[in-house]
């Protein structure tokens, strides 16, 4: 019966779950890997490996030295995750990283700052984008946090359906905006506060808090904290557990519990983008983001 069940899983629902929850699906042209036991797909900045006899994706981030999210990133993460999406032989995917000691420092700063209005518009509709994608993914979603995962980075992270960090006290996580003179924005703000919920979300945000390894296992923000060399591990075997459970009753509950927020991201996605770029070109937040990354860069000499 069990068998049964999964089989019939397998073939059922397909498509995000922006689809599942009544809006169409975007359809993409995209040529698919080909049938062998393992797909592999590298760009510059993302390395896909689909292993089709266990349904698990590894997408890798592998954008030195730290895993930016610039508009490279934010294309090859787009792709990719839309061939996933559409593969039935792919039931989950875990995002960790290649680059040591960093999952993804976020936003690529240099996206943000001396562009053109047009920039930062085309800029903000992307993560907007990938953000869409990652929450509303039908594929069960892990985060295998092997590094520092500030800002964007944690964005990441908070869209999974579960997280394992390294060990490390130097891997800190969390929505660190505040501190660069920026503001999380409301879909950021709700990601948190879907994680670790109301009170916690509202103090971390405004202080800006990178949690330690310890403190985000306290507060929530991750689920499972582990020795470094057992993340991607750690992750697969949580990954077979979350097989167990029928697909699409998973999905839809999935989308039950996300429609909420990606509603309300899909409502607003044209004012967020006016309020991006209105304060991301203001003069004093371009300021913060100068006297930020020569902060970054002092901290090296
Ligand atoms: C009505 C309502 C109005 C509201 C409107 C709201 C609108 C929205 C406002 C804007 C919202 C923006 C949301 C932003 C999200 C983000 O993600 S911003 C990015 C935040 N990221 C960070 O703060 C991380 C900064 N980096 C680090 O802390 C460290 O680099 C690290 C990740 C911990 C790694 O440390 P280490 O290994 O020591 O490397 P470094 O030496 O520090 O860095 C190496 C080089 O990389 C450069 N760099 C680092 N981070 C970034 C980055 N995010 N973007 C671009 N470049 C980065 C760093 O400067 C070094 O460069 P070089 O010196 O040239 O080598």
């Amino acid at each position: 019966m069990a068998t049964l069940l999964r089989k019939a899983a397998r073939v059922s629902l397909s498509g995000s779950l922006l689809s599942a929850g009544g809006r169409p699906g975007r359809l993409y042209a995209l040529s698919y890997f080909g049938s062998n036991s393992r797909n592999s797909s590298t760009s510059s900045k993302v390395k896909v490996d689909l292993d089709n006899s266990s349904g698990i994706a590894v997408v890798k981030f592998q954008g030195p030295p730290v895993n930016s999210m610039g508009m490279d990133f934010l294309t090859e993460m787009a792709i990719g995750l839309d061939k996933l999406e559409l593969d039935k032989n792919c039931r989950g995917i875990i995002l960790t990283s290649a680059v040591p000691k960093v999952f993804s420092a976020g936003l690529d700063i240099m996206d943000m700052y001396g562009k053109t209005l047009e920039h930062y518009e085309l800029f903000w509709r992307s993560v907007q984008d990938l953000w869409l994608k990652l929450y509303s993914s039908s594929k069960i979603m892990i985060a295998a946090i092997n590094g520092a995962s500030p800002a964007g980075g944690c964005l990441m992270a908070l869209s999974c359906d579960y997280r394992i960090l390294a060990d490390n006290p130097r891997y800190k996580i969390g929505l660190n905006e505040a501190q660069l003179g920026i503001v999380a924005p409301f879909w950021f703000k709700d990601s948190m506060v879907n994680t670790v919920g109301y009170r916690i979300a509202e103090e971390s945000i405004q202080f800006g808090v990178m949690y330690s390894p310890a403190d985000a296992l306290k507060i929530g923000l991750v689920d499972q904290v582990v020795p470094e060399d057992k993340v991607l591990s750690t992750a697969k075997e949580k990954m077979e557990k979350w097989f167990d459970i029928p697909d699409h009753a998973r999905q839809i509950s999935k989308s039950m519990m996300r429609k909420p927020t990606i509603d309300r991201m899909l409502a607003n996605r044209e004012t967020d983008i006016k309020n991006f770029v209105g304060f991301i070109s203001k003069d004093s937040i371009q300021k913060s983001l100068e006297m930020y990354m020569a902060m970054l860069k002092m901290k090296k000499g």
